[in-house]
């Protein structure tokens, strides 16, 4: 038997080969950049004027001349125009290309602009500070063919941004892995169906499909009956079809308990079989090396729910590349014994206080069968083995499974 934490760590070093998918920007945000991007142009493409106002040349100014006749007029979207006279100016507004000769912007706010028969004229009311005042030269920010996003970058609305403006108007990312959740038990029966006396609803794979879902990954859910040739034809299936497998129920002692055995017959590597905590003690892991990843969860509802979050959830973080979780804590309300030398996860209800203190109430469950128990819990405080009496006010790792 193996700690929670090396167990985390073992699964967390397990990789896996997402494919490649090309999606529009609308819908690549979020996604994991499967290219590396290049800046086609300089970024900006050219000297861009970041003022409405007029464009001088620097040098007739620091020459004495403080008044400037307006030649013309430098609109965003049309081409440079030439200053003819460096004694003049025109005007220029905010994004349009700087015009050839004039290398400085003074703002409207600093000139005060007059008629005279029929001319306009530009009286310099605030001293341009320098040469390239108003403008965003080309280049300053990037240069052509610069990196500028590499492949493996999760797309926020500024990678977007950054993309669209290189002309790529739909990116390569990363897809998220196949996955398939396949529930064991013959004592199982569908949702729809109504169950004998001896029989109850599945519930695990519906709640392992629903906890994909809200990571953005879809899922195929199976049911396979506690028979160990179908076991091992379909689970053998699965492993050619999907990247990774979540399994549920048949890892523990039971006489039909078959999954750890006929995985190992298939090919599938244990990485480890029972972890020292509670609920969850008998998970078992492993890879197959073809590629895929077995995660052969506890049948026990709660267990199931546990080792999700606890494991698959930052596992799958990891490989889509999503940043980790927040390593959230939370100070126990109450005292809480617990005498086995294992990590127990305390089924809590969270409150934050008004300075922002988190603090997590002991949900009292009929162990780790009853799933109804955690309609009252936001999460799990997981709390140490090498330790039995856990005093109120003291903080503990937060897993949460309500966002
Ligand atoms: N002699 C021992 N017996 C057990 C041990 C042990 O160490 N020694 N460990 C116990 C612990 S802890 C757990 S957890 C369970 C794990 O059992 P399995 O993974 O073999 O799961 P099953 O036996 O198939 O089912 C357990 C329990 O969960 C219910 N279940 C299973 N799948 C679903 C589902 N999809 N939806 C809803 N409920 C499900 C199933 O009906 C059982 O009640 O073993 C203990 N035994
Ligand atoms: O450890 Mo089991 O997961 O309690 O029922
Ligand atoms: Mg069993």
């Amino acid at each position: 038997m193996i700690t929670v934490d090396e167990a985390f760590a073992r699964i967390i070093a397990q990789k896996i080969e997402l494919p490649v998918t090309e999606l529009s920007l609308e819908e690549a945000v979020g996604k994991v950049l499967g290219e590396p991007i290049y800046a086609d142009r300089d970024f900006p493409p050219y000297h861009r004027v970041t003022m409405d106002g007029i464009a001088i040349r620097y040098e007739a100014y620091q020459a004495g001349e403080d008044t400037f006749r307006v030649e013309g007029l430098q609109l965003a979207g049309a081409p440079a125009q030439t200053l003819t006279s460096k004694d003049e100016c025109l005007e220029v507004m905010t994004g349009a290309i700087l015009p050839k000769n004039t290398d400085t912007v003074i703002r409207y706010e600093d000139v005060s602009i007059t008629e005279r028969r029929g001319k306009r004229y530009a009286h310099i009311l605030a001293a341009p500070k320098m040469r390239l005042q108003n403008v965003h030269q080309q280049g300053s920010d990037r240069r052509a063919t610069d990196l500028l996003i590499p492949e493996g970058t999760i797309l926020s609305p500024a990678e977007i941004a950054v993309a669209a403006s290189v002309g790529k108007s739909s990116l390569k990312v990363a897809e998220a892995p196949r996955v398939a959740i396949i529930s064991t038990g013959d004592e199982l029966v569908e949702v729809t169906q109504t169950p004998l006396p001896h029989q109850i609803r599945k519930s695990n794979s519906y709640m392992l499909q629903a906890a994909l879902r809200e990571q953005g990954v879809t899922a195929d859910v199976f049911h396979l009956a506690d028979d160990k040739a179908l076991l091992l034809n379909e689970l053998s299936e699965k492993l050619k079809k999907y990247a990774v497998l979540v399994l549920s129920g048949g890892v523990s002692k039971g006489k039909a308990d078959y999954i750890p055995e006929i995985l190992q017959e298939l090919g599938v590597e244990q990485l480890f079989h029972e972890v020292a905590q509670r609920p969850g003690k008998p998970f078992w892991f492993g890879k197959h090396a073809a590629g895929p990843v077995v995660f052969a969860l506890p049948g026990n509802p709660v267990s199931t729910f546990v080792c999700y979050y606890k494991y698959i959830q930052p596992w799958l973080r990891t490989v889509l590349g999503a940043a980790p979780a927040w390593n959230l804590q939370a100070h126990l309300t109450t005292e809480v014994t617990f005498n086995p030398k294992l990590t127990y996860f305390l089924p809590v209800k969270i409150f934050i206080t008004a300075n922002g203190i988190w603090r997590a109430q002991p949900i009292t469950i009929g162990g780790s069968g009853d799933f109804a128990g955690l309609l009252a819990a936001d999460g799990f405080l997981e709390l140490p083995p090498d330790q039995m009496k856990f005093s109120a006010g003291e903080s503990f790792p937060l897993i949460c499974f309500r966002g």
